[in-house]
């Protein structure tokens, strides 16, 4: 398997394989891959001849130096991971070197707003350094299509967001959430979590469909009430915020207009650690 820490390197590389005429998929990744990741790739393996992986945890998208600190890094085992995948991955892993330079700053984006609620109100800052790395990622791999989850799905729109606004010919393609059998959806900050609130956090999705079967004779205001007392009763879970917001602009929802599609949105802390999920609602 080829492994590049330097853009260059990678960029020459990757000329060579297009004059082959092989389409270009791109999973970018923070690393500690888990089956989540591993769908992403599966995506990208079956409409590309050649899938990028890159593995770089961005410190300018965190706004906790904790977060940063604590978060799970296992690069020889991501790498034997993708290794039994397929022989058509490429990892990039550069250092924060390679990709900031001496300034370890982001840029700042105008995302029409949707980087101004849910992550964004919580997460200063958040969407400005996931911007800066994505579009340099996009930038250098130049993919045909990259890959992104749900599970992020503010993330996601606001990708969309920047390639259009920034006219970047890239398709954007969106993956289902993958869950643990408990409901809980995979992800690297769970391996920070006791196996007991492991088990417990399948809460947090048994919450989603709750509010999804409430939403058809429920007004969304009830229902926040109702999981904020819900959440307000439970020791283990601290709720950030549960939303309900239009899934292209991201707004809030007030009243239910029927051309719309809704989708709930959660962040709760448990043993410390910030866990995030989402649902479709109708
Ligand atoms: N359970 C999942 N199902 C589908 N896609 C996922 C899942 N978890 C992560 N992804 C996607 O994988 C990509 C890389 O995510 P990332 O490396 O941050 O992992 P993560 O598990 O989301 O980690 P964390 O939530 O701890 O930041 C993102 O596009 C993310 O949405
Ligand atoms: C897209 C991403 C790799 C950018 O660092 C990250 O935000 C993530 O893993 O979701
Ligand atoms: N998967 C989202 C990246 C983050 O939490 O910073």
């Amino acid at each position: 398997m080829h492994i590049f820490d330097r853009k260059k390197e990678l960029v020459s590389f990757l000329q060579d394989e297009r004059k082959k005429n092989i389409s270009i998929g791109l999973v970018p990744t923070m690393g500690a891959l888990h089956t989540g990741h591993v769908s992403l790739v599966k995506k990208a393996l079956s409409e590309n001849g050649l899938v990028v992986v890159s593995i770089f945890v961005n410190p300018t998208q965190f706004d906790k130096k904790d977060d940063l600190e604590k978060y799970p890094r296992s690069l020889e085992r991501d790498v034997e991971l993708l290794q039994k995948e397929s022989d058509q991955i490429i990892v990039f892993a550069p250092s924060i070197d390679e990709i900031y330079g001496k300034s370890v700053k982001s840029q700042s984006y105008e995302f029409d707003g949707l980087d101004k609620v849910m992550e964004g109100e919580f997460r200063a800052g958040h969407f400005n350094g996931v911007g800066t790395i994505v579009e340099l990622l996009l930038r250098t791999v130049s993919p045909d299509k990259a890959y992104f989850g749900e599970k992020d799905f503010q993330q996601l729109q606001i990708i969309r967001k920047m390639v259009q606004i920034k006219k970047l010919p890239y398709a954007i393609i969106g993956c289902p959430i993958e869950r643990e059998p408990n409901g809980l959806a995979k992800s690297s900050r769970n391996e920070r979590l006791s196996e007991t609130t492991k088990e417990e956090a399948g809460l947090i999705y048994e919450t989603l469909l709750a509010a999804k079967s409430k939403f058809g004779t429920e007004s969304a205001s009830s229902i926040r009430h109702w999981v904020k007392s819900e959440f307000g009763k439970n020791p283990v879970f601290n709720l950030e915020y549960f939303e309900i917001a239009d899934e292209n602009t991201l707004t809030p929802m007030l009243k239910k207009q029927n051309d719309q599609k809704y989708r709930a949105f959660i962040a709760v802390y448990a043993d410390g650690v910030r866990l995030i999920d989402n649902l479709r609602l109708n």
